[in-house]
């Protein structure tokens, strides 16, 4: 590893520089000579103490240092998945969590959300085909985000909103709001009601996709992560006038160990391209082709039929999912929750996140 003086100055950990009752540096990290160098250095088999100029004292465990050093978070991933095919997922026989062991056991939920983690999908099952309890079951993970659809949403295709979500047409495969500087982390589906045909809901592992991409196709995954492009949310209908934009690449890479986190692929909300140079639009028009004719693949396909008393959760930063058109009367309810809090509740359940 290698550990800069002042990073060492500023990580210290004694009583005077860091308060461990709420966990925050109370050190003034402006205060520190960015050329500072200690006066005596030691090291122990477990322990390093370096001594600086003033006379503080700081000392490190060899273990704690080589976790939190960028050569040892670059070999680690931030959130362990497994990636999906058609096959793989099925074959995986994911287990769903019911109704009762959901909202009433630790375990339940837990192994719901490590399922979630690894897999961006799970479902909850016997749940109430109400929009209260479908409320219950998404406050059981954390609070709901509410957006330009309220809190908790109901979609049927009667055009109530302006987007075509709220009709009968089949949606291909994309991710929601990606007209948000911040698209929802995750959403919730319970299907209250069908009486007619179609209406298939699709699913699609956009990292698996993505990552055949890096493989095969590594120019066109740096291009993809790279450039920003806009999305855009325009409605005026009835009482809903919105204009909302979100900007990003489709492909959301950490920089520090090129993770992907997050997928923004929306193709009838992306806007007028115009954050593209010249010379760059038709390599980005080929490489998206390229991502797409993987997510098109037909073994990457999961399509579920959802049902009263089947909740649907997706991880909106990583799956996506489309809708078969349909006939008669289709009654969906459902909400987005926020990344953030969704993790923070599996943290706090001792799950790597
Ligand atoms: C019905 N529900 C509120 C879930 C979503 C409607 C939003 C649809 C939008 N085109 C998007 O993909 O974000
Ligand atoms: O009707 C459906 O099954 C899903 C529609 C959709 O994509 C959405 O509401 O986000
Ligand atoms: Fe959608």
């Amino acid at each position: 590893m290698h550990l800069d003086y002042v990073w060492l100055r500023d990580h210290c950990r004694s009583a005077s520089c860091y308060n461990s009752k709420t966990n925050q540096r109370s050190l003034d990290t402006a205060s520190v000579e960015l050329d500072i160098k200690p006066a005596q250095v030691r090291v122990d088999e477990t322990t390093l103490y370096l001594t600086w100029p003033d006379g503080h004292m700081t000392r490190y465990g060899l273990e704690w240092l080589s976790q939190n050093c960028y050569e040892g978070q670059k070999q680690q991933l931030v959130q362990p998945r497994i990636l999906w095919s058609t096959q793989s997922y099925k074959e995986a026989n994911v287990p769903s969590v019911s109704y009762l062991d959901f909202l009433e056991t630790g375990e339940g939920l837990r192994d719901f959300l490590q399922n979630f983690l690894l897999y961006g999908i799970a479902f909850v099952e016997d749940v109430p085909a109400t929009r209260e309890e479908t409320q219950k079951v998404a406050e059981r993970i954390s609070h709901i985000r509410e957006t330009i659809y309220g809190k908790m949403w109901d979609l049927t295709s009667d055009f109530s909103r302006g987007d075509t979500a709220y009709t009968k047409l089949a949606l291909d495969r994309h991710t929601d709001t990606t007209y948000f500087q911040e698209p929802c982390g995750m959403q919730l589906f319970h299907c209250l009601r069908h009486e007619g045909t179609g209406g298939r809901t699709l699913l699609v592992d956009g990292f698996h996709a993505a990552e055949q991409v890096r493989q095969n196709h590594p120019e066109d995954f740096e291009i993809l992560s790279n450039v920003p492009l806009r999305h855009e949310y325009i409605e005026n209908v009835g009482e809903s006038h919105n204009h909302m934009v979100g900007i990003g690449p489709v492909l959301n890479v950490y920089p520090w160990n090129k993770e992907l986190y997050m997928i923004r692929y929306n193709n009838y909300d992306r806007a007028v391209i115009n954050t593209v140079p010249y010379d760059l639009v038709r390599r980005w028009y080929s490489s998206h082709r390229i991502l797409t004719t993987e997510l098109r693949k037909p073994e990457n396909e999961l399509w579920v039929k959802l049902k009263p008393g089947k909740v649907l959760f997706v991880d909106n930063w990583r799956v996506l999912h489309g809708r078969e058109s349909f006939t008669g009367y289709r009654q969906l309810c459902g909400c987005y929750l926020t990344r953030d809090d969704v993790l923070n509740t599996a943290r706090l359940m001792g799950l790597k996140s």
